[in-house]
C-alpha cells in the first residue's frame, strides 16, 4: 500500500469524542465523556478498567444497545467503515450487529438458547447472515467448531448447551460469533467466568481466530494480564473517561497515569511462592472507592485515590494528551504528565 492510499484508509471502528448520557431517578448522568478509540482491520485492542469504569457503556453505545428508557443522548461519532452509526437508524444497525460486528458476552449461557442444539443455533445464524444453503451451513458450522479446538465437532454440534462445560460453551459462542463472518468481534469479559487454565485457552483461541480469519477483536476486561497476553493496544478507562491509551507495550512498560500504574500493581505476583526471601506481600489495592459520577468535582476524576495528586489536580480538568508531542499514540489524561517526561 502506498502512502497516499494508506492516508485514505478508513479505520474499521472509529469512536470520536463519544459522550453518553443516561436517565436516572436522580436526573441525567454522563456515563461516558470524550471517549475516542480506533480499531483497524485485523487488529486486537483492549479496554481495561475496574468495575463501573464505563467499559460496558462503551460497547453498549457502540452497538446502540442502550434501551430507550435509559438513554438520554449520545454525542460525538461512532463510525464503522466510515459509516456513522449514530445516524443510520435501527434497521441498518441490526445489519451491523451480527453482521460486520458480533458480540461475545461474558456469560455464554446468555447467548445460547437452552432449548436448541448448539449446531442448529450456529446454522441459523449462517442461513440468516450469509448466502449458504443448509448443507453448506452445516459443513461450515462443523468446520468452525473444529477451528475452535473442539475434538468431536459432530457430537458437540448435536449437544444442548447444558450438556457442555463452561469452556466448551464459550468456544461454541465464539464459533457463533464467527458464523456471520464479522470484521470485528467485541468480546465483553469473555474469560472471567472461566477457570484460569480454560481462560488461557480461550484467549489463545481469539488470537488464532485473528490470525486465521483476519478478524479484528476488541476485548473488554478488568484484567491487565488478559491485555498483556492478547492485545496490541489498550485504552485504560476510569470513571467514564479514557485516562491512558497506547500500544500495550508502551502502556505496560511505561505507564503514565497513576491509575494505570496502580492497576498494574494489582496483578498478583507469585514470586513469594518460589522465593522465600521476597516474603509474603499482601495484594496491592487501590485505596478508596470508584467515583460516583453524580458528584463530580472540577479537577481530575482520580484525584481522591491518587498517590501523587497535588493542588493543581483538584482544580484542573485534565485532557487526554500525547505523552510525547512528536511520539506515536501514547496518550494520558493527567496534568502531571502533560508534555511527557
Ligand atoms: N442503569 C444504570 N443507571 C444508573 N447508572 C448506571 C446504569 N448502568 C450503568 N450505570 C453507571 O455507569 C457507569 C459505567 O458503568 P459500566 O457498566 O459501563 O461499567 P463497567 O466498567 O462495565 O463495569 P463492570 O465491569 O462492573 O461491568 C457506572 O458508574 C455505573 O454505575
Amino acid at each position: 500500500m502506498n502512502v497516499q492510499s494508506a492516508l485514505h484508509t478508513k479505520s474499521l471502528l472509529k469512536v470520536e469524542n463519544l459522550s453518553t448520557r443516561i436517565k436516572t431517578t436522580e436526573g441525567s448522568l454522563t456515563v461516558l465523556e470524550d471517549v475516542s478509540l480506533t480499531i483497524e482491520k485485523g487488529e486486537i485492542g483492549a479496554i481495561v478498567g475496574e468495575s463501573g469504569s464505563g467499559k460496558s457503556m462503551t460497547i453498549n453505545s457502540i452497538l446502540q444497545l442502550l434501551p430507550k428508557n435509559l438513554l438520554e443522548n449520545y454525542s460525538g461519532n461512532i463510525e464503522v467503515d466510515g459509516e456513522n452509526l449514530l445516524t443510520i437508524g435501527e434497521k441498518k444497525m441490526q445489519e451491523i450487529r451480527g453482521g460486520k460486528i458480533s458480540l461475545v458476552a461474558q456469560n455464554a449461557m446468555t447467548s445460547l438458547d437452552p432449548s436448541y442444539r448448539v449446531g442448529k443455533q450456529i446454522v441459523e445464524i449462517m442461513l440468516d447472515k450469509t448466502n449458504s444453503t443448509k448443507t453448506q451451513a452445516k459443513e461450515k458450522a462443523l468446520d468452525l467448531l473444529e477451528h475452535m479446538g473442539i475434538d468431536e465437532p459432530e457430537r458437540i454440534f448435536q449437544s444442548f448447551p447444558h450438556q457442555l462445560s463452561g469452556g466448551l460453551r464459550q468456544r461454541v459462542v465464539i464459533a457463533m460469533s464467527l458464523a456471520c463472518e464479522p470484521d470485528l468481534i467485541i468480546a465483553d469479559e469473555p474469560t472471567s467466568a472461566l477457570d484460569p487454565t480454560v481462560q488461557l485457552q480461550v484467549l489463545d483461541l481469539f488470537q488464532k481466530i485473528n490470525r486465521k480469519f483476519g478478524t479484528a477483536i476488541l476485548i473488554i476486561t478488568h484484567d491487565f494480564g488478559v491485555v498483556a497476553r492478547i492485545a496490541e493496544k489498550v485504552a485504560v478507562m476510569y470513571a467514564g473517561q479514557i485516562v491512558e491509551k497506547g500500544t500495550t507495550e508502551e502502556v505496560i512498560f511505561n505507564p503514565k497515569h497513576p491509575y494505570t500504574q496502580s492497576l498494574l500493581k494489582c496483578i498478583p505476583n507469585l514470586d513469594w511462592i518460589f522465593d522465600e526471601s521476597v516474603g509474603k506481600k499482601p495484594l496491592f489495592q487501590i485505596k478508596g472507592e470508584p467515583l460516583n459520577l453524580m458528584h463530580l468535582s472540577e479537577g481530575c476524576r482520580f484525584v481522591n485515590r491518587c498517590h501523587v495528586a497535588n493542588d493543581m489536580c483538584h482544580k484542573t480538568k485534565p485532557l487526554l494528551k500525547k505523552v510525547k508531542p512528536t511520539g506515536l499514540n501514547h496518550s494520558v489524561r493527567c496534568v502531571l504528565n502533560e508534555g511527557g517526561k
